[in-house]
């Protein structure tokens, strides 16, 4: 169902203190702001510790990665069960880092897909363009084999019950953020791609600050963000979520 989302993903940051602080800080203004889902993506070691925190808030857990299998010998992996029990709502899949820095291929992200929806969470399936695939005219081609790897392992109803961000490579944490237009015109190109599950929410990544946040946002096919650097600073986090009230 499309409605406005933002999602802060921590990355690798944070420690039981600062997390502490940023939520004490960005719980109480966030109540008032309505209209929106609101979810943080702490580090694995923190989720316990955040879940705690925003109990009897309106924000949501997410987990940033997990493993396709449910349980076994994956020394250093956690499985989607283990996500849902700690109280996780969502899960990134396929973010940028992920699959450059540790090689996740569009089948390992689509397994990922499948096994957070066979766990009853909100699989959030990043896809996104290089700076090199723009330039070179392929970053519709891109979007659409990542997409479509998801579609046809968990077609249409499955890809409904996820969320999908676009994030290009190029917009990721370098103040370099890909314009309203820019944005729209591949979350156009992603909804046509998504034949019957055309409401599944689009949310856009890269760069997002509360000075930019508003012009995305107004974008007929943009329904949210998906923030990294600046959800770790409780004013630009507030000020993201404010602008995506509806
Ligand atoms: O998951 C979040 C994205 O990678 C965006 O990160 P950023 O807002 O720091 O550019």
């Amino acid at each position: 169902m499309r409605g406005k989302l933002v999602i802060g993903n921590w990355k690798m940051n944070g420690s039981l203190d600062a997390n502490r602080r940023l939520l004490q800080e960005l719980l109480p203004p966030l109540a008032a702001v309505k209209g929106l889902e609101v979810a943080v993506c702490p580090p694995f070691p923190y989720l316990a510790q955040v879940g705690a925190l925003l109990e009897g808030s309106s924000v949501a857990l997410g987990a940033q990665n997990l493993h396709s299998a449910g349980q076994g010998a994956f020394t250093g992996e956690v499985g989607a069960g283990m996500l849902e029990e700690l109280g996780c709502r969502y899960v990134l899949v396929g973010h940028s880092e992920r699959r450059s820095l540790f090689g996740e291929s569009d089948e390992t992200v689509a397994e990922k897909f499948e096994a957070a929806l066979r766990a009853g969470l909100v699989p959030v399936l990043c896809v996104g363009e290089t700076l090199a695939q723009r330039r070179d005219g392929s970053t519709e081609a891109v979007i659409a084999g990542q997409v479509r790897a998801v579609l046809q392992r968990v077609g249409g109803a499955g890809i409904a019950a996820g969320v999908i961000a676009y994030e290009p490579v190029w917009a990721i944490g370098t103040g370099e953020t890909a314009s309203p237009e820019q944005a729209q015109a591949v979350h156009r190109h992603i909804r046509a791609l998504l034949g019957e599950a055309t409401a599944t929410p689009i949310l856009y990544g890269g760069s997002v600050k509360p000075d930019n946040a508003a012009a995305l946002f107004a974008q007929p096919d943009i329904d949210g963000g998906l923030i990294g650097g600046a959800s770790l600073e409780a004013a630009s986090f507030l000020a993201i979520c404010r602008a995506a009230q509806s």
